[in-house]
């Protein structure tokens, strides 16, 4: 499939279609997990700064609450689909389940570019996104977040316009809060730690010791630069990094064959997260071709960008020596290419298992704020390792018994949980 008649929704039910085949999931089942529940479709108008209205739209869809309450992101993208937000609520799905916290999958978008807007009109569109679904989400039914091109800040507005309409204090109706206005320690970092505690699990079973691994990264946001943070504390060496350049509207790669410092780079990022080329080559870095990052000749490759970035047109570009790919980003893996990495055999940690750190600190902090009693950040990282570790070796365990891809793996226990729960409430 190429990147234009990419579907990623097409590709989340591909997967679901396949795994439920494998297990001989009844029909009922079936037709209750393979699209979401509800969908909500809206207009946003926002006030500009310069008087005129603009008209944005909305989506918030909610996959699955038979284990708990929706749970997932909100993003921010001009190209964002309806399609795409339904794949990823359904991801979110088998993504709580399969690290067994009580909630379930949705997520929401805004077709925006905040990278255009001012702060004021940021925020006007936050509090609009809310009125428009006030009715129907909150801590007990659906819980937002934040995801690609959102932040802490835009929560903290959509939480205020959510108490201002309700007229109380609901701390636990969206995570992702600034630390000291309701949000938990860690959160941040959650997501790309998570994704390293899979690939610490991971080269532990391979028997690869972490501190002789080279790596190559797709993406420097929030997932990538923690990720990229802790496996470079742990012992790894970043080779490359490939990141999305904000003025030349192209991907570029940064290579340092001695190891990327990451406090370095993140030092010449601006606010939009472009890299400052002219200061990258001063420092020594090479500047590739955005697809670079592929080629590399490294241990472990971790894309921590977007949906659809390893697709069978690229797979051949894909060093040979590469033993791991751990999924950062969710769904960066077309269902042609899932077929190439199983017969290579590289060894795959996929998404809804390898960065589920996020969420996970995401429920954290919904119990931290529901208590009212916030935990230092040790205690945090320390309850997300414990989580991810325990998931990882459940999809490993399984995927060796039977013989099955990882991927394959993480979906059967996470369907198996959510038919239970489906089943169990009497829905089917
Ligand atoms: N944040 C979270 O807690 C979670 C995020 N995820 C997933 O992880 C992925 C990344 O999310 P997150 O880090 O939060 O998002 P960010 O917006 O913080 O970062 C995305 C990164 O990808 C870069 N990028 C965009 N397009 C390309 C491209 N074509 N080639 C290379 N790099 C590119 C962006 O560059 P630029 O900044 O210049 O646009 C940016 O560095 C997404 O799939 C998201 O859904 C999954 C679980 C939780
Ligand atoms: O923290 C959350 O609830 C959202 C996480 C998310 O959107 C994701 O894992 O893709």
């Amino acid at each position: 499939m190429t990147q234009e008649n990419y579907n990623a929704y097409q590709t989340a039910q591909k997967q679901f279609d396949d795994v439920a085949d494998l297990v001989n999931l009844n029909q009922s089942a079936r037709e209750i997990l393979r699209e979401p529940s509800r969908e909500f479709h809206f207009t946003i108008p926002v006030k500009m700064d310069d008087g005129t209205t603009k008209v944005f739209k909305g989506y918030r869809i909610q996959h699955n609450d038979a284990r708990g309450p929706a749970k997932g992101g909100i993003r921010f993208d001009p190209n964002e689909t309806v399609d795409t937000i339904r794949a990823l609520s359904m991801w979110m799905t088998w993504k709580t389940a399969v690290v067994d916290i009580p909630l379930g999958g949705g997520k929401g978008g805004i077709v925006c570019d905040p990278r255009t807007l001012s702060d004021a009109e940021q925020e006007r569109l936050c509090r609009g996104y809310i009125r428009q679904l006030v009715k129907n989400i909150g801590e007990l039914n659906d819980v937002p977040a934040p995801d690609v091109m959102s932040n802490a800040q835009h929560m903290l507005w959509m939480l205020d316009e959510y108490e201002t309409i309700k007229g109380a204090r609901y701390p636990g109706a969206i995570t992702g809060k600034p630390v000291g206005m309701g949000g938990s320690l860690g959160r941040t970092e959650a997501t790309g730690y998570g994704v390293i505690y899979t690939l610490r699990e991971a080269l532990k079973t391979l028997n690869i010791d972490i501190t002789e691994t080279t790596a190559s990264i797709q993406g420097f946001g929030n997932v990538a630069e923690y990720a990229a943070r802790l496996y470079s504390a742990m012992g790894g060496k970043i080779l490359t990094i490939s990141t999305w350049d904000n003025q030349d509207k192209k991907a570029y790669t940064y290579r340092n064959p001695n190891g990327i410092d990451v406090d370095q780079l993140v030092l010449i990022k601006d606010k939009f997260g472009t890299i400052d080329k002219e200061k990258a080559v001063s420092m020594g870095y090479e500047l590739l071709d955005g697809d670079a990052w592929l080629e590399q000749e490294v241990d472990i490759l971790l894309p921590a960008a977007l949906e659809n970035q390893i697709t069978a047109e690229k797979f051949p570009l894909i060093n040979q020596s590469v033993k791991v790919i751990c999924e950062g980003a969710n769904g960066p893996t077309s269902t042609e290419a899932d077929q190439l990495i199983k017969d290579r055999g590289i060894y795959l940690v996929p998404d809804f298992l390898c960065n589920a750190g996020g969420v996970t600190c995401s429920y954290f902090e919904q119990v931290q704020s529901n208590m009212n009693y916030f935990w230092d950040k040790e205690e945090v990282l320390d309850k997300l390792d414990t989580k991810m570790t325990a998931a990882f070796h459940a999809v490993h365990e399984l995927a060796e018994e039977k013989q099955l891809y990882m991927r394959d793996a993480a979906y059967v226990i996470a369907i198996d949980r959510v038919a239970n729960a489906v089943k169990q409430r009497g829905w089917i």
